[in-house]
């Protein structure tokens, strides 16, 4: 699986900006959920019989995910600590500028290389609140790569000049203090079109591809298209997507949004359908609080605090509740929430992926696969979860 893991660009994540501290309380109260959990920190935390019921293949050391896919092996490494390894690698990624800038550079020949960045559902909610600041902070930080191009997508009519209004009016400084950010803003909007299409037009999306030809003039072409629309079009969407408009001589990736189904059977189907068209590596699915930098920093603040680290385990730690709180209304999301469920909105994805980083064991290195692995064994070895 591939998952969208910050470590490096900061601001790669919609989140990364100030958030707005968006919170359900339903019937306009404050609301909030409470995880509670004192069974599953990590190692020293459970009791010493504790296996891993982990399906592993004894011969691969493989970590077979729920639709069949196989994981990479993890490989013991000798002579080095799993910590030490983890704590010289957290360490040695905070990033100055210059090393953001390069690992953000999306292919090291990037004179000749672009990325065409298409949000599919550009004129809904999350596109404008979230997706296209997130893109401008990017751009600010300059971690997009020299030669580059946004195009909004969606069904609704607009002109270039329409997209860069909408959008311009959600971009924000409010990250630090920002210096000739109106110019920045300026540059950015320049490099924002918009192409309106059906999702499920193999000849919108095949327009689509001429014009990110126009301005890829040439270049060695990277796509990513970011799924910003309702989860029952996103095969439609990916379907179009990569039969007309996928990247001839460079990488084509898809980011989903959540919901990815609502329960294991549907999840594992959305899978199934989006790998007739592309590969794992391809997908990615996204969860915005990995981005936040008070998620990002749990790992920091476990694996190389010198105070913290020893003193993680059940010895010193008795209980531990993950509170989530908003302290504003359901706002339009109930109809959601009756339908969906606050559960599944933010419990079995963001707080529990907070809760694995808190309680998972160090993994052998901060690669996706990683992490990944160190994770599943939580919530393998977890029995109970009350709420
Ligand atoms: N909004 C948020 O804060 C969050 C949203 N998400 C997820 O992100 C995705 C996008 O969310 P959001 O922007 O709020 O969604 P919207 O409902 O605003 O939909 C996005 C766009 O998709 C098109 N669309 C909407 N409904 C349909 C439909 N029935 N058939 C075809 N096209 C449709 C519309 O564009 P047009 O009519 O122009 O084609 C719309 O502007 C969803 O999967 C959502 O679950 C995840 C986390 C937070
Ligand atoms: O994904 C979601 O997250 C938000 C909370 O995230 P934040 O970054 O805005 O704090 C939540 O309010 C929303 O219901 C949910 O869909």
């Amino acid at each position: 699986m591939a998952t969208l893991y910050s470590t490096t660009c900061r601001s790669h994540s919609y989140s990364l900006l100030p958030s707005s501290s968006y919170s359900p309380s339903i019937n306009g109260q404050n609301h909030t959920q409470r995880l509670n959990f004192s069974s599953c920190i990590a190692k020293r935390v459970l009791p010493a019989k504790v296996s891993f019921p982990f399906r592993r293949n004894s011969h691969l050391n493989v970590v077979f995910m729920q639709d069949g896919a196989v994981a990479t092996p993890v490989n013991p490494v000798e002579n080095e600590s799993p910590f030490k390894k983890l704590k010289d690698g957290l360490l040695s990624s905070a990033p100055s500028t210059e090393e953001m800038k390069e690992a953000a550079s999306f292919d090291v020949n990037k004179d000749k290389s672009t990325v065409s960045i298409t949000v599919v559902g550009a004129s809904g909610d999350l596109a404008k609140k979230k997706i296209f600041p997130a893109l401008f902070a990017l751009y600010y930080e300059g971690c997009l790569p020299e030669h580059f191009t946004i195009f909004g997508y969606a069904r609704s009519k607009m002109t270039d000049a329409e997209l860069r209004n909408m959008v311009s009016k959600t971009l924000t400084c409010r990250i630090d203090k920002r210096e000739n950010c109106g110019e920045k803003m300026d540059e950015f909007l320049k490099r924002c079109f918009y192409h309106s299409g059906q999702y499920g037009s193999r000849e919108n999306f095949a327009e689509l591809d001429k014009k990110l030809k126009e301005h890829e003039g040439g270049r060695v072409s990277n796509r990513l298209f970011y799924l910003s629309i309702p989860p029952n079009i996103f095969i439609d969407a990916v379907k179009c997507a990569s039969s007309s408009a996928s990247s001839g001589i460079g990488w084509t990736r898809v980011i989903v949004e959540k919901p990815f189904g609502r329960d294991s059977g549907s999840s594992a189907a959305l899978t199934k359908a989006l790998k007739q068209y592309l590969d794992e590596d391809q997908i990615f699915r996204i969860d915005h609080y990995l981005g936040k930098e008070l998620v990002e920093n749990l790992s920091v603040l476990r694996f190389s605090n010198l105070i913290f680290e020893p003193l993680w385990s059940r010895q010193y730690i008795r209980n531990v509740q993950l509170i989530f709180s908003e302290d504003f209304g359901t706002e339009g999301r109930g109809g959601y929430f009756d339908n969906y469920g606050i559960i599944r909105d933010i419990m079995q994805n963001h707080l529990l992926q907070i809760l694995a980083l808190f309680a998972m064991e160090t993994p052998v290195s901060l690669d996706a696969e990683d992490i990944r692995n160190e994770k599943v064994k939580v919530f393998t070895i977890n029995e109970t979860f009350t709420t």
